[in-house]
């Protein structure tokens, strides 16, 4: 297989994505404080007006504006102080012409009164009268009844991903349960005959597990649950019964290791071989122009996304980044329209060069120098899981450049 013309990562992430066709994704209702980054199910409309009364900004006078026209230095108005009003309490009066009332920031405009004056621009002439020498417009120091949000306005809709501030909206109107998508299960198989668990001493020759440590984090930070299968032998029927079990219990599955080209490399044939049997579409690509993650495999059993990744940690999170993050936001139910990746612009530190074709995906960490941000590469094989330790983001060459020139603009996709 490795000496094919490849799709892009984009390409055969589109492929991937197209290849799961959209199923109705189940739905919980949770309490809103179990919502935080929950992908909502069902447009909200408001049931209520948020304020559901016009309320000061300000501690200060409440009156009709009116009464303030042409108030200055030389010409103050002069506004009787008929009452106070206190907070959380409907006043029980109405406000005529040229009176006012003591209100706190936050108080209920009573009815007659259009705006606040401040305590600062107001000078008591006795105990109820105030000497006004300026004026106020219409509305002003006033959140008007309904201003944040209006009865009946849709305020979140389906399939965005619900931020804190979009939960204090919903407590605002009282609205204290809200219907989520489930969130994807998504498995994790690991392969390979020297891969031991992270707790187990070493015998020379062992690794220790580090990709599902990273996947399981990765998972649970993009939406998911993620579901560790275990360490699998590089055995044809130890991992085909681990992926069958996993294809049978979980949304996505992923296997790590076992891509490339050595002969204990199986876990494409293993997919293929469990798609015939379900007569499913199995492996739709195998190997992608990219680096680190060349050998990625991407395929389809059950209508369920199965991704092998290649075992070496820096291309397992690149990969992650490609084409993981992606399905499982399609299979939590995110809107499109919101799909944001965290970067920034950075000014390239060094020359870092890069292989006509294919798409390479740089690791750097950020420094600030007088006043710019630097973008350092971490230079070291896709085998070592300090060059991301190290790093604070991807930055991309695209295949149809031949690499970065220090000094360069670059989007610096955060992790
Ligand atoms: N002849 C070729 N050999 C390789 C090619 C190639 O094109 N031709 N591609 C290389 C690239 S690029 C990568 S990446 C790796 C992918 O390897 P596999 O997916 O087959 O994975 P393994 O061979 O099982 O392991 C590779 C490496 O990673 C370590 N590993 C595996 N799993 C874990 C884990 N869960 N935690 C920590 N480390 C893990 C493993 O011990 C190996 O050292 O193939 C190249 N070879
Ligand atoms: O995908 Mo490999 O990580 O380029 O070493």
């Amino acid at each position: 297989m490795f000496n094919k013309t490849y799709l892009l990562p984009g390409e055969a992430l589109k492929y991937l994505l197209s290849s799961i066709t959209d199923k109705d994704i189940t739905i919980e209702r949770l309490r809103i404080e179990e919502c935080y980054n929950r992908i909502i199910a069902n447009d909200i409309t408001a049931p209520e007006d948020l304020p559901q009364f016009s309320r000061s900004t300000v501690d200060g006078y409440a009156l009709n504006s009116r009464d303030t026209f042409g108030a200055k230095e030389n010409s103050p108005a002069y506004i009787t102080v008929k009452n106070e009003i206190f907070m959380g309490i409907a006043p029980d009066f109405k406000l005529n012409a040229l009176e006012a009332a003591k209100i706190p920031t936050g108080g209920m405009l009573p009815e007659g009164a259009d705006a606040v004056l401040m305590l600062e621009h107001v000078q008591m002439i006795s105990e109820d009268m105030i000497e006004i020498m300026r004026s106020v417009s219409p509305n002003e120091n006033v959140i008007q009844k309904g201003e944040d949000i209006k009865k009946g306005e849709t305020i979140l809709t389906k399939g965005r991903k619900l931020m804190a501030q979009d939960i204090g909206a919903l407590a605002g109107l009282g609205i204290t349960e809200i219907d989520v998508f489930k969130k994807p299960i998504v498995s994790i198989i690991s392969t390979g005959d020297e891969i031991v668990p992270a707790s187990s001493p070493l015998k020379l020759g062992q690794v220790r597990d580090i990709n599902s440590f990273t996947l399981a984090g990765l998972i649970s930070e993009h939406g998911g649950i993620p579901v560790k299968k275990g360490i699998f032998k590089d055995d044809y029927d130890t991992i085909k019964n681990a992926i069958k079990e996993a294809i049978h219990d979980s949304d996505m599955v992923l296997i790590s290791g076992g891509t490339s080209a050595g002969t204990k490399d199986m876990t494409a044939q293993i997919i293929n071989d469990i798609a015939g049997i379900y007569g499913s579409a199995g492996v739709l690509f195998h190997g992608v122009s990219l680096k680190p993650g060349k050998p990625t495999i991407g395929g389809i059993i059950k209508n369920k996304p199965v991704l092998g990744l290649p075992g070496h940690p820096a291309a397992t999170v690149v990969c992650f980044d490609i084409f993981i993050r992606p399905v499982i936001e399609k299979l939590s139910g995110l809107n499109s329209e919101r799909k944001f990746i965290k970067s920034i612009i950075a000014k390239m530190a060094k020359n870092i060069a890069s292989a006509a074709g294919r798409e390479d995906h740089i690791r750097v960490y950020l420094e600030e120098r007088d006043g710019e941000i630097l973008a350092i590469p971490v230079l070291g094989k896709s085998g070592l899981i300090t060059t991301l330790v190290k790093a604070d983001g991807i930055v991309i060459i695209p295949q149809n450049k031949l690499g970065l020139d220090a000094g360069e603009r670059v989007i610096v996709r955060l992790f």
